[in-house]
């Protein structure tokens, strides 16, 4: 067992927590811990639908608005926040702090215990995943913007990746109490809600899961009554959906059934990857759910789909 394991589901603090929280206050840059982190995998898995989290008091640093302005505007393009309300908000602007990071600055280490979550302020950062016969790769980079560091926090396991600040740098570090606290039950219960339909849409075959949980965070489910327009022909397009339950048909004004789609088809990529209005009417056919992923959000979670999204376009070109 671990020390984080032998406290009980992270909510006391083990002797690695510490050593971290040293080395963030000491130094006020994040000169984090190599040897000192173990790679341990925890016996006890964290699960937030039987355990809720504590409402204690969270930490607050107090900031000028203008700070504050700045990092609700780095959180604002994150989809774990997307869910919280006002109040919530407004506790999670109080209780980040602001850390400054030099290039070449270790941020996590894959396998150690996680205390934070990070939003990007400023700098490069990459990420490397070793694998289990210790073969590493770069799986990707952020510049400016977006967050990392959720995983451990969420599910109790060890970091799954060792991230690196690449230039000097800002981030708003989130203690793991402020997460479980304010992020991790709507977070999670997003994650879940769309994790086992996801996985059973076939061009998302060729995503990882760590791919997947972020497109989890991205997507947001609408309804439609039986014979709802969805969009229209000629229409500006601001995203691509999924069905998840009922039917849609897409009809043109040329051809009144082109296509009948089922629970886990997709509709609505074409006029994002041409840049061109709807090139057909889509109607909901019963009561219908779909999943709703915004352009951006399928411009920067979808890139590896694109290939086979790209052939599939070819397909309607014969109709
Ligand atoms: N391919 C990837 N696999 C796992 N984690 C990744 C990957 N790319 C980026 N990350 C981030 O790297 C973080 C390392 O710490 P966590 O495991 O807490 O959360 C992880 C994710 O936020």
């Amino acid at each position: 067992m671990t020390d984080k394991a032998s406290t009980s589901r992270g909510q006391g603090k083990s002797k690695d927590d510490d050593d971290e929280n040293d080395a963030i206050e000491d130094s006020d840059t994040l000169n984090l811990v190599r040897s000192r982190r173990r790679g341990d995998v925890f016996a006890e898995q964290y699960n937030p639908e039987v355990e809720d989290a504590e409402e204690t008091d969270l930490p607050n640093y107090p900031k000028s608005p203008e700070e504050k302005e700045k990092l609700r505007q780095a959180i604002s393009n994150i989809f774990l926040f997307r869910d919280v309300t006002e109040e919530q908000m407004e506790r999670v602007l109080q209780s980040m702090e602001k850390k400054k990071v030099k290039a070449g600055d270790v941020i996590i280490q894959q396998g150690a215990s996680g205390d934070y979550f990070y939003v990007i302020e400023s700098g490069s950062y990459e990420f490397v995943v070793t694998d289990s016969v210790g073969k590493s790769k770069e799986v990707s980079t952020l510049e400016h913007e977006g967050s990392f560091g959720e995983l451990a926090l969420m599910y109790n396991q060890p970091r799954a990746a060792t991230v690196t600040a690449l230039t000097d740098g800002e981030l708003w570090a989130m203690s793991r109490q402020t997460f479980r606290t304010i992020l991790l039950s709507s977070a999670y219960k997003k994650r879940k809600q769309y994790e086992e339909f996801l996985s059973k849409v076939e061009i998302l075959d060729v995503l990882t899961p760590y791919e997947r949980s972020n497109l989890c965070d991205a997507l947001e489910t609408q309804t439609y009554g039986d014979k709802a327009v969805i969009f229209r022909e000629g229409d500006e397009a601001h995203g691509m959906y999924l069905v998840e339950k009922g039917q849609v048909r897409i009809s043109s004004s040329k051809e009144s059934n082109l296509a009948l789609l089922n629970a886990g088809d997709y509709f609505g990529e074409l006029a994002l990857i041409t840049k061109r209005p709807r090139a057909a009417t889509a109607t909901a056919v019963g009561k219908t759910y779909v999943a709703f992923l915004n352009l951006g959000a399928f411009e920067r979670l979808l890139g590896p789909c694109m290939e086979v999204l790209k052939k599939h376009i070819d397909a309607y070109k014969g109709k």
